[in-house]
């Protein structure tokens, strides 16, 4: 079987407060904890920040500190700088992007290779629109368009598959990278104190189950004094379903190492790729 990871690799993932309303405060801020983790366990590889990192996570915000995505934005050449400076594949959370020529706001993902070069972004597809009575009620899509793409790129190690928090409650984003030969699906995410105890584990389990891959959600510290509670938890699923790392809600690093054995023995032992049955479930989108 070829191996969809090529080597033992380390991922770190940088579970902190971003949403000072201070952008370059909050940039300053990921540095520091990008250094940490690289001082700590120099021989990470993947770097992985949360969902909306450099500003507040409110819709009314998103327009305010949205940037033109391009070498010259001010995150995206920070962030690039980071890649380079530390050789580490940066996935680098999300930040809210205009599209100058629509003026539509995205929140896209954006990822650069151990060159600080921009590989990959990935907009939003599916916007965080719930309303649950005494819980939770969020529009994004009052300012925000969605993405029209899943995302999957090339790392040294193998493929990633890429998605925004909400994404992964949708399996499709999670298999269509995982069938293009991804080894892990990375999502910055911001779940909540509502909707994270009832399904951040959950759903990180069954992605990395149905496809038999890593899962690595990472998510903002809770900040009580934001007006959104992040849930926190950030963590790495193994393709069997195991946790294998996980945070609490406080500003941590959490670290993680990837097998490619752990991929290839679990595929050898249940073989759903060689039994999925895609002559029967080709009606699925109707
Ligand atoms: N930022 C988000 O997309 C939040 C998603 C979320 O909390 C959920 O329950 O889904």
């Amino acid at each position: 079987m070829s191996k969809v990871l090529s080597q033992k690799i380390k991922i770190a993932l940088i579970q902190f407060r971003g949403s000072s309303p201070d952008k370059q405060a909050n940039l300053n801020r990921a540095a520091q904890f990008i250094d940490k983790a690289m001082t700590q366990q120099p021989d990470t590889k993947i770097v992985v920040l949360p969902e909306c990192f450099n500003s507040p996570y409110a819709v009314t915000k998103f327009r305010e500190y949205a940037e033109e995505i391009g070498p010259l934005a001010t995150s995206v050449s920070f962030l690039s700088q980071l890649a380079s400076k530390y050789k580490i594949t940066l996935v680098g959370g999300t930040i809210p992007e205009i599209d100058p020529k629509t003026d539509k706001i995205y929140n896209t993902a954006v990822v650069f290779d151990t060159n600080g070069k921009l590989v990959g972004t990935h907009r939003k597809t599916h916007l965080f629109d719930v309303d649950i009575p005494n819980g939770i009620t969020f529009k994004e899509s009052t300012t925000l368009s969605p993405g029209e793409k899943a995302t999957t790129l090339k790392t040294p190690y193998g493929k990633i598959g890429v998605g925004v928090c909400y994404d992964m409650r949708f399996p499709e984003l999670s298999m269509i990278s995982a069938r293009n030969g991804a080894f892990a699906m990375i999502f910055p995410s911001a779940f909540n104190t509502v909707t994270g105890p009832m399904h951040w584990h959950l759903l990180a389990r069954a992605r990395s189950v149905d496809n038999q891959i890593y899962t690595v959600l990472c998510s903002p510290a809770r900040d009580m004094d934001s007006s959104y509670h992040a849930y926190g938890h950030s963590l790495v699923c193994d393709p069997r379903g195991n946790i294998i790392a996980e945070a609490g809600d406080g500003e941590e690093i959490v670290f993680a190492e990837l097998d490619p054995a752990e991929i290839s023995d679990f595929r050898a032992a249940v073989p759903l790729i060689k039994q999925r049955r895609f002559d029967v479930y080709k009606d699925v989108s109707k």
